[in-house]
């Protein structure tokens, strides 16, 4: 069975809302509604893991109520970094289960079908796989005395969420200890000696990260 971990169990602090920024509404519904509804609109029967700090979940209950969201879903604590969120997530999966797994920010309700259908079959097929996109404004190396350089932009890629792997393989990896260069899942996979399949991303799955990507999301439903 596939299943799909939904993190967000962070800080919002670059938000700097009142309100967890994975709950304020977009054109009137909370932006960790519409992340599931895309998840659930690919694949009905996928089993979908919600991971949420302790201290949020009576809340989200209460959106859930008022919006009348009934998508099923489990539910996790969120962790203290992003690695350990997705590792609880994970820990909800039975231990011998068979399949894929997508680990996807909660702030990503613009996912297409397309990409998360292209990131489930090429983990299916090769393990792990994460939706990129090719950069389109020019990079500068900044190195430690604050001196500048050009580099070939070409040589690099956006990462985006999901990121897809078989379960069996995400477990094995998320029973490494931290590293501060884990910023996403697929550096926790790569650091086993595993290759990561690339898929093209799609661009409008931005992630809400601050005021500014509020503004973003509301244009792209506008
Ligand atoms: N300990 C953490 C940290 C992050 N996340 C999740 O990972 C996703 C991407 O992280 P980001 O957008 O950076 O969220 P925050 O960490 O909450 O933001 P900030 O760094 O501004 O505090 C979010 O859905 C966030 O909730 C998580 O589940 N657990
Ligand atoms: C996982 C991720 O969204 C891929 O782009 C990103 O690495 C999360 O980074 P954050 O700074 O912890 O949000």
């Amino acid at each position: 069975m596939d299943y799909v971990i939904i993190v967000a169990g962070g800080k919002g602090l670059r938000m700097g809302s009142e309100i967890p920024k994975q709950f304020l509404p977009v054109a009137g519904k909370p932006i960790l509604m519409r992340t599931i509804e895309r998840f659930h609109e690919y694949d009905p029967a996928l089993n979908i893991i919600l991971v949420l700090p302790e201290s949020q979940q009576a809340y989200w209950h209460q959106l859930c109520e008022e919006h009348h969201f009934s998508i099923k879903h489990q539910i996790a604590n969120g962790g203290d970094t992003r690695f350990q969120s997705s590792k609880n997530g994970l820990a909800l999966i039975p231990e011998d289960e068979d399949g894929v797994v997508g680990i996807h920010d909660g702030v990503r309700p613009f996912v297409s079908k397309e990409v998360i259908e292209e990131c489930f079959e090429t983990a299916r097929e090769e393990y792990a796989a994460i939706p990129v996109y090719a950069v389109t404004d020019t990079l500068r190396y900044i190195d430690q005395h604050g001196g500048g350089k050009n580099v070939l932009r070409s040589d690099y890629r956006v990462v985006q969420t999901p990121q897809t792997f078989d379960i069996g393989l995400a477990k094995q990896a998320f029973n490494q200890e931290y590293k501060e260069q884990f910023t996403d899942d697929a550096s926790v996979v790569e650091s086993l000696g595993c290759q990561v399949a690339m898929v093209e991303g799609n661009r409008e799955n931005i992630k809400i990260t601050t005021p500014f990507d509020i503004k973003v999301a509301e244009a792209l439903l506008g």
